[in-house]
């Protein structure tokens, strides 16, 4: 069974160790409804997946685990089979022992918008909300982060990259939690809090950036990546079923109107540093994810817009201050 034992120790000395008044019993809640379903199956396959310290790590870059050379060709073709059931691989991509993880998204292109454009990661503690698989918190790690959270409801996505985490070295300072960002308790304690992709799934996206704002301490900074749409500070589109097929996406705001949510929330230095097109070649379907991907989403006719006939997919990266200690904003 996945447990979080070294997670607990590895910040029982740090400020994070207010939360062991209350994860535990979170993630024991979670242990217990996920004992059936698909995740004793990815369990199995995190089992077998003894692999020798590889020789070559590099986060920096890209994320590559090894030159390829520690193993026969037969051994790198049983970890690929082994690695190929936990399709669908969505975020990466990821260069392990010399299998290339072709994912659905170039996540690495997200990172190269936005990294160049926040405060260096060196020494600083990072959470990671709605992280995906985790590849943003590698690249975070390679940035020098003291320690890197990602939370994430996704099973499968916590076994991904749990799978990683066992072929690098599975006592680095980097731990996915499988939560919503509505159940942590507020801490006041990241230096950075990443927010990428998830505003749109959220019913009440002010509630969000309360909850983020949460989770910094006084003077940490936000960054915030997220769907938008052209338009003044009081514009927002509401898709009045699905959007681009998401049955999950419920306010897509101008950058103007973000930036005055974020202003209201009492953060301050809001500025948005990237505004960017996805392109058919950030999100498409690979032999990692062979389920529908972007080109399925937009008009055949006009890739201006979405199948029910919205704009298509923009994003907009866009950084803030935490300006003063959490308090209630009535
Ligand atoms: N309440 C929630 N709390 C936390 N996470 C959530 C919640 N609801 C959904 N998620 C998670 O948010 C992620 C959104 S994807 C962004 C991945 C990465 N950040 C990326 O920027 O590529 C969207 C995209 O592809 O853009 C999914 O992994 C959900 O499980």
């Amino acid at each position: 069974m996945i447990n979080f034992s070294s997670f607990y120790q590895q910040i029982s000395d740090s400020n994070l160790q207010y939360w062991l008044e209350t994860i535990p019993a979170l993630l024991g809640d979670w242990q217990r409804a996920h004992k059936h379903g698909n995740l004793p199956k990815w369990e199995k396959i995190l089992n077998k997946l003894n692999y020798p310290a590889p020789d070559h790590l590099d986060l920096q870059n890209n994320v590559t685990i090894g030159t390829g050379n520690q193993l026969s060709n037969g051994e790198k073709e049983k970890l690929e089979n082994l690695l190929q059931l936990l399709h669908p691989w969505r975020k990466g991509p990821f260069h392990i022992h010399g299998i290339h993880i072709d994912t659905e998204w170039r996540s690495d292109w997200k990172w190269d918008r936005v990294s160049p454009h926040i405060s260096p990661l060196k020494n600083r503690t990072v959470l990671d909300v709605g992280c995906g698989s985790g590849y943003h918190m590698w690249r975070m790690l390679g940035a020098g982060a003291k320690r890197v959270v990602g939370i994430d409801p996704s099973t499968l996505f916590l076994c991904q990259f749990e799978a990683i985490k066992r072929l690098t070295d599975p006592d680095l300072p980097i731990h996915l939690l499988p939560l919503g960002i509505q159940e942590l308790p507020p801490l006041d304690a990241f230096d950075t809090v990443f927010s990428m992709g998830v505003l749109y799934h959220r019913r009440s996206p002010i509630d969000h950036l309360l909850q983020l704002r949460d989770q910094l301490r006084t003077g940490g900074e936000l960054v915030l990546e997220t769907l938008v749409v052209d338009g003044d500070e009081n514009t927002v589109l509401v898709p009045d079923d699905r959007y681009g097929k998401m049955n999950n996406v419920w306010f897509l705001p101008s950058v103007k109107a973000l930036v005055k949510w974020l202003e209201k929330c009492d953060f301050i230095d809001v500025r948005c540093v990237d505004e960017d097109l996805t392109s058919l070649a950030e999100q498409r379907r690979t032999s990692w994810m062979r389920n529908e991907s972007l080109v399925d989403y937009l008009d055949p006719n006009d890739i201006t817009k979405t199948v029910e006939g919205y704009p298509a997919p923009k994003r907009a990266t866009i950084i803030a201050i935490k300006n003063e200690p959490n308090h209630d904003l009535v």
